[in-house]
């Protein structure tokens, strides 16, 4: 067992802090005076102010080495989505967690803010307005999506036992969006040069929740800052949404043409491009051991694409007194913005 010194309470770690939402996270806690240690198993920038930790986080004697006299946790480090890796999945978001949590528990950490997702209820029909208290996903969509449920019941489970003085609360963001954001804006901006940017699927009428990256960090902060003994906040998860629904199609419509591409215009139904998703995801998953083939359009996307998912964040208002910073179209702009290298002709 490590030797306990008495924590800062404005000492904290951040698990995963070389990712998107991670140094968006980590830049803002600078900024409000926190010193931050961070744990990635890569290192992608330097920062004053910041302590880098670079190793695995099912690795825990590297973790305590990071933790050390550390409060408090954002644990905010995954395997990417779109990496479809059962065994990467199991082994990072479920035994990892686990690890993240015993060496949380060992070097006297107070408080583990986990990013879970809103996607942990979503099994690819519609959702308008959800609390959390939907159940989670029964036949979830993906690997990414059956370990995140894994993680976030590891992380209340933790808290329920009421170990005095170590408490959990897991925030549940959705789609996530913002500038170095590696997924949303590349991956739409790689499909519209490959010409795979012409149709709506479905209708086109289905409301999604993206979410700004800093609202994002703001209900983080929130979260870890009204997290106490006794509040409401000790196990539960909290969805953090822009709280402004908008038309997926819109939505993506608005990024591209911001930088330059057509919007898609010609539908397709949902039934005929979700049975084509799979049959490709089928094939790429029977192909693997010869060739590793990526549709861009996999069943999760399509499903993500052509039905309702929007969620409330009234119990995030409610018990932390969130409310968005960035609302929807300032936070396109911003994020259009920042991306000139992905300009059309660029
Ligand atoms: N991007 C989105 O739209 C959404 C993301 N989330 C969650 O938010 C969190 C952050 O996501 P992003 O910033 O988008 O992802 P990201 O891929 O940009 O960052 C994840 C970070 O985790 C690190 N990491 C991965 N495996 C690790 C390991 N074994 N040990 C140490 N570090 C490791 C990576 O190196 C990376 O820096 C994740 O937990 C994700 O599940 C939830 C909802 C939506
Ligand atoms: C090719 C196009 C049909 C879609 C391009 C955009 C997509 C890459 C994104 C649209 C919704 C996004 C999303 C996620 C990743 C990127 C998108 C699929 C998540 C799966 C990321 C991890 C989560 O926890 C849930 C997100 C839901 C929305």
């Amino acid at each position: 067992m490590a030797t306990r010194t008495r924590p800062s309470s404005k000492r904290c770690a951040v698990i995963g802090g070389s990712g998107f939402l991670g140094r968006h996270l980590l830049e803002r806690l600078v900024d409000r005076g926190y010193t931050v240690n961070v744990f990635d198993i890569r290192q992608a920038y330097e920062l004053p102010g910041v302590t880098f930790h670079r190793g695995d986080l099912c690795d825990r004697q590297a973790l305590l080495v990071a933790l050390k006299e550390v409060s408090i946790v954002f644990h905010c480090a995954s395997p990417a989505p779109a990496s479809d890796d059962r065994a990467l999945f199991q082994r990072v978001n479920i035994d990892g967690t686990r690890t993240v949590i015993q060496a949380c528990h060992e070097a006297g950490v107070q408080k583990l803010i986990l990013t879970s997702s809103a996607s942990v209820v979503f099994e690819g029909t519609d959702i308008k307005n959800g609390r959390e208290d939907l159940p989670y996903a029964k036949k979830p969509i993906d690997y990414y999506t059956e370990t995140k449920i894994q993680q976030e019941k590891l992380s209340s489970e933790i808290n329920q036992i009421k170990e005095k003085g170590f408490l959990t609360v897991a925030i549940r963001p959705h789609g996530i969006f913002g500038p170095r954001d590696p997924q949303l804006v590349p991956i739409l901006i790689d499909a519209a040069r490959r010409g795979k940017m012409k149709f709506i699927i479905g209708d086109g009428s289905n409301l999604v929740d993206f979410t700004y990256v800093e609202n994002v960090v703001h209900g983080h902060i929130l979260a870890a800052e009204h997290l106490k003994a006794d509040s409401p906040l000790c196990g539960q998860a909290y969805h953090i949404t822009n709280d402004e629904p908008v038309r997926f199609w819109d939505f993506m419509s608005q990024i591209l043409e911001g930088l330059g591409y057509s919007a898609p215009r010609y539908h397709l139904p949902y039934t005929l491009v979700y049975g084509i998703a799979l049959l490709l995801w089928l094939i790429a998953l029977v192909l693997r051991p010869l060739i590793r083939i990526k549709p861009t359009f996999s069943p999760m996307r399509v499903a993500l694409a052509g039905t309702h998912h929007y969620y409330s964040c009234a119990r995030a208002k409610k018990d932390m007194g969130y409310q968005p910073l960035v609302p929807l179209r300032e936070a396109i702009v911003r994020t259009v913005e920042s991306y000139p290298h992905l300009r059309k002709g660029a």
